[in-house]
């Protein structure tokens, strides 16, 4: 049960985000959205009813989370669980020799910018709010909660940008952890492996498909529901804490 929880949760218009709000609402909790205005932000939160505001956030911008903050002050009273799910995907080669290009540096910045940058930005904006709870009985003020991609370990040619992204996120998750302990605040990481979601459909249909059959068990890609199932985990068991989570079949990406 997630009974009276307040969450935050980046990118919850779409995907892994989406099945998050979805799952907190339906455990009893309230949900922020944080996804850009160009999202169906407005349009989940409607359908979603009372429990679930959205508010408009690009997260790389200090302005916009803040102001996402000061909405789930002001109207749920608190913040209790943080899920960072925004994040973009891009595929190039590092020097594509049949097409005599190098990769675009811009590109490369982007992704670094969003996932990277948004996750921090989230991250280091929310504990403020997080640390405002009266701790419970362990201790604990909140949660935090990161989503890399089992790229961050086995990113495929055409990935060095996204891996990076994620494999940042990876290395920040225990540093943080440690600098929020004395707080009450955890931080967990999930790398998912492959889930059904829009992001995962803009991939080439000839990618998706071999992407597909390659997860050993269950050989499908995942149900969004089976990510916001961890996130609930992470969330109710207080000794997850500084650890990436891997969630992805036993696949292992070929290059
Ligand atoms: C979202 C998540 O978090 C989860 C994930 O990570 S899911 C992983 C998603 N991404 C991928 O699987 C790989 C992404 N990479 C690609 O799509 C492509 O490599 C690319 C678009 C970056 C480059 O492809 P391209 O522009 O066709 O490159 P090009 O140099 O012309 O390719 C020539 C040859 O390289 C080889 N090649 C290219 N990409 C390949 C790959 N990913 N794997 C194996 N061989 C590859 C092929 O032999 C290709 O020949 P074909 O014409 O027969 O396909
Ligand atoms: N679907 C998959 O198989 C996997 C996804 N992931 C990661 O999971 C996360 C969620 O992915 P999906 O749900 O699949 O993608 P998605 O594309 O369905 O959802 C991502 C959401 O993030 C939002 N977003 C993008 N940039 C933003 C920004 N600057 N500010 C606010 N919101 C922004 C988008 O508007 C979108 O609603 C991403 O970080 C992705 O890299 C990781 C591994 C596998």
């Amino acid at each position: 049960m997630l009974k009276g929880v307040v969450s935050m949760v980046g990118g919850g218009a779409s995907g892994l985000g989406r099945a998050t709000v979805e799952r907190v609402i339906r455990e009893g909790g309230r949900a922020v959205i944080c996804d850009l205005p160009t999202s169906q932000g407005a349009k989940v939160a409607s359908e979603l009813g009372d429990h679930v505001l959205f508010a408009p956030t690009d997260v790389t911008s200090t302005a916009d989370v803040e102001e996402a903050l000061a909405l789930c002050k002001e109207e749920f009273g608190r913040l209790d669980v943080v899920v960072n799910c925004a994040g973009i995907s891009m595929a190039a080669k590092v020097f594509n020799h049949n097409k005599k290009l190098s990769h675009s540096l811009d590109d490369f910045k982007r992704i670094q910018t969003v996932n990277i940058c948004g996750t921090f930005n989230v991250i280091r904006l929310s504990a403020a709010l997080l640390a405002e709870n009266e701790p419970d009985a362990d201790g604990q003020r909140g949660v935090i909660v990161n989503t890399a991609s089992i790229a961050a370990f086995d990113g495929r040619i055409g990935q060095a940008a996204y891996a990076a992204s994620k494999a940042a996120i990876v290395g920040m998750t225990l540093p943080i952890a440690r600098d929020l302990s004395i707080l009450g605040i955890r931080v967990c990481t999930i790398a998912p492996g492959l889930f059904n979601t829009p992001l995962m459909m803009s991939l080439p249909e000839k990618v998706q498909h071999f992407l597909g059959k390659m997860t050993p068990f269950p050989g499908r890609l995942g149900h969004p529901d089976e990510f916001a199932m961890l996130v609930q985990t992470i969330i109710n068991n207080p000794m997850m804490n500084g650890e990436t989570i891997r969630l992805d079949g036993a696949l292992r990406m070929m290059p």
